[in-house]
C-alpha cells in the first residue's frame, strides 16, 4: 500500500484547543476522550503554564495513554510565568493569545509531526475544534481547507446575551458601570433592576443586572468587552458551535441560537455523557492537588447535612467579603465544606486572623480544604446544597447531581448563569451583587430547611433529564453522533 492510501485508511484527525483555563480544559478534555472513544486521533493544544499544571496534578498523558490516537501539543500564552491567571485578569490570557497564537499555531501545523504524517501514523489535521474565544487559528485553517468548530464552555444563556450585546449597546441597556465607580456603589443602583429588552427570548425575566459581567464597564468601547463581542458573532461563520448543555435546560435559547447557527450540537452534560459512554468514573484533569479527605469527611456526616461551598478555579474575594461568607456559614449552623483555593484570598498578609467565634464555628460544623474532586463531592448523600459562583461547569454539575443551589456569581458569564438558575429553572437562589453574612445566613437556612423539599424536587427532575439527554437516543447523545459524522465526512 502507498503512503496515500495507507493515510486513507486513518481515522480523522482532530485539533482540540481550549483557552487555557480549568473550566476550559475541563469540559474540552472531556471532549476528546469522547472522541478518543469513538475511535478518532485527538491532539489537544495547550498552553505550557496549563500543561505544566496538568502535568503536575492530573497525569493527562498516562490517563490517555489507553487511546493511541492522543496527542499533546504545547504553545505559549504570551504572558510572563509570574502572571497571576486568576481573577479578572483571566481576561489577559485571552488577549494575549489573540494576539500570539495565529503565528504559533502557524509555524505548528506547518512543522510538527504530532499534527501530520509520521510519529505514528495520522492523517494531518483534519477538524479544528476552538474555544469559542480562540479565533486566532481561522486564518490558517481557511488557507488549508481545515474545517473548524467553535466550543464555547460558558452557558447558551451567556452565549446568546454576548452575541446580542450590540443591540443591547443601541438600545442603552448597557454600559452597567459609572466612570470610577466601584462595585460595591454600582451594584446598589436602582437602574441595574430595570429589565432587558434587547435580548430575544428572555424578556420576561432578565434585569440589567443580570446580563453576562463583560459589560460591567464605563466605556462600550472597552477593549476587552469588545473582544467578547467580536469572538462570539465570529462562532456565526464557522462549520458549527457545541455547547456543554443539554436541550431540555436551555431548548428554549438554543433555538434562539440556531437563528444566526443552525448548525448548533448541545451535547451536555459532559461529564454525564463521558460517564455514561465510559461507564465508569472520571479521573482528574485538575490545575491543583484534589484533597480526598473531603470524602472521608463527608463519609461521616448525616445525609443532606451539608453544604459544599466553592467559587470554582479563579474567583479572587476579599477579606471582608472572605468573613461575610465564613460569618453566615457558621451563624446559619448548618455543616459546610468550603473549597478555599491557597491562591484565592486578595490581599493575604492578614492570614490567620480568624476571629474566634468564626474558628470555633468551623472547628464545629466545618471542614475547608484547598481542593477536592467537585464531582465526587456533589454526588455523595451528604450534600444538600451548594453555595456557587455559578461558573458553567460547575452549574452543570450540581444540575446534574440534583444539587440546589445558592450563587455568588463573581464575573463573565456567571451573572446570568445565576438568573436562569434562581429565575429559569428555580433550583435555587441569587445573592448576587450582595455581600452580607445576614444574608448568607438566611439563604443557608432557607434552601436547607423552609424551601429544602420544593428546591429538591425541581433539582432532581432536571437531574432525571440530564441523564435522559445523554443517554442512547437522547437529545446529547443524538447530537454528539451527529458531529461525528459531520467530522467522518469532512477529511
Ligand atoms: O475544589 C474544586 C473546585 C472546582 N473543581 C472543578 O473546577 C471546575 C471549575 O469550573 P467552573 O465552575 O466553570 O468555574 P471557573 O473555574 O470559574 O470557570 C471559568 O470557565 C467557565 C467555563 O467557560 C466559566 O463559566 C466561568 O465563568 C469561568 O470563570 C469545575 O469543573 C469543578 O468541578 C474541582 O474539581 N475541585
Ligand atoms: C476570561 C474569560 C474570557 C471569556 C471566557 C468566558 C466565555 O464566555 O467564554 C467566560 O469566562 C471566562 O471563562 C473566560
Amino acid at each position: 500500500m502507498g503512503r496515500q492510501e495507507a493515510a486513507d485508511e486513518l481515522p480523522p484527525h482532530v485539533l482540540i484547543f481550549p483557552l487555557p483555563m480549568q473550566g476550559h480544559i475541563n469540559s474540552m478534555l472531556k471532549l476528546a476522550e469522547l472522541l478518543c472513544l469513538s475511535n478518532l486521533h485527538v491532539t489537544m493544544l495547550f498552553s505550557e503554564y496549563s500543561h505544566s499544571r496538568l502535568r503536575r496534578h492530573a497525569d493527562i498523558e498516562s490517563r490517555f495513554s489507553r487511546y493511541p490516537g492522543f496527542r499533546v501539543a504545547t504553545m505559549c500564552d504570551g504572558l510572563p510565568d509570574d502572571h497571576p491567571r486568576v481573577g479578572e485578569r483571566t481576561m489577559e490570557i485571552m488577549m494575549s493569545l489573540l494576539e500570539v497564537g495565529g503565528a504559533q499555531f502557524r509555524k505548528l501545523m506547518e512543522t510538527t509531526d504530532a499534527l501530520s504524517y509520521g510519529g505514528g501514523a495520522r492523517r494531518r489535521v483534519t477538524c479544528l475544534i476552538m474555544d469559542g474565544v480562540l479565533s486566532f487559528a481561522v486564518p490558517v485553517a481557511q488557507e488549508m481547507g481545515i474545517p473548524f468548530i467553535y466550543f464555547r464552555t460558558s452557558s447558551p444563556c451567556s452565549f446568546w446575551a454576548n452575541f446580542c450585546f450590540n443591540d443591547v449597546i443601541q438600545a442603552g441597556e448597557i454600559p452597567l458601570k459609572g466612570k470610577d465607580e466601584d462595585k460595591y456603589t454600582y451594584w446598589k443602583r436602582g437602574d441595574l433592576d430595570l429589565m432587558v429588552r434587547s435580548v430575544p427570548g428572555m424578556e420576561g425575566y432578565l434585569r440589567r443586572r443580570d446580563l453576562p459581567a463583560f459589560c460591567r464597564v464605563d466605556d462600550a468601547n472597552d477593549s476587552e468587552f469588545q473582544t467578547i463581542i467580536r469572538e462570539t458573532r465570529r462562532s456565526a461563520h464557522s462549520s458549527g458551535l457545541i455547547l456543554n448543555s443539554f436541550e431540555d435546560l436551555d431548548g428554549p435559547i438554543l433555538d434562539q441560537i440556531r437563528n444566526p447557527i443552525p448548525n448548533l450540537y448541545s451535547i451536555g452534560p459532559l461529564h454525564t455523557h463521558l460517564q455514561a459512554r465510559l461507564q465508569s468514573s472520571l479521573t482528574s484533569s485538575s490545575f491543583y492537588q484534589e484533597d480526598r479527605s473531603s470524602m472521608t469527611w463527608l463519609d461521616s456526616q448525616p445525609a443532606k447535612s451539608v453544604v459544599y461551598v466553592s467559587f470554582g478555579s479563579v474567583t479572587l474575594l476579599s477579606r471582608n467579603e472572605l468573613l461575610e461568607f465564613w460569618y453566615g456559614l457558621v451563624n446559619s449552623g448548618h455543616k459546610f465544606l468550603w473549597v478555599m483555593r491557597p491562591d484565592s484570598i486578595i490581599g493575604d498578609d492578614e492570614k490567620g486572623r480568624v476571629p474566634v467565634e468564626v474558628e470555633e464555628g468551623t472547628k464545629e460544623r466545618g471542614c475547608v480544604l484547598g481542593w477536592v474532586p467537585q464531582n465526587e463531592v456533589l454526588v455523595h448523600p451528604s450534600v444538600g446544597a451548594f453555595f456557587t459562583h455559578c461558573g458553567w461547569n460547575s452549574t452543570l454539575e450540581s444540575v446534574a447531581a440534583g444539587v440546589p443551589m445558592i450563587c455568588w456569581p463573581y464575573f463573565a458569564d456567571q451573572t446570568i448563569n445565576s438568573r436562569f438558575v434562581s429565575e429559569v429553572w428555580r433550583v435555587g437562589l441569587d445573592m448576587k451583587d450582595s455581600c452580607d453574612r445576614v444574608i448568607v445566613e438566611k439563604m443557608v437556612r432557607e434552601i436547607m430547611g423552609e424551601r429544602r423539599d420544593e428546591f429538591e424536587e425541581r433539582a432532581r427532575a432536571m437531574a432525571d433529564l440530564a441523564n435522559k439527554a445523554v443517554s442512547e437516543g437522547g437529545t446529547s447523545s443524538t447530537n454528539f453522533n451527529r458531529l461525528l459524522h459531520f467530522i467522518k465526512s469532512s477529511l
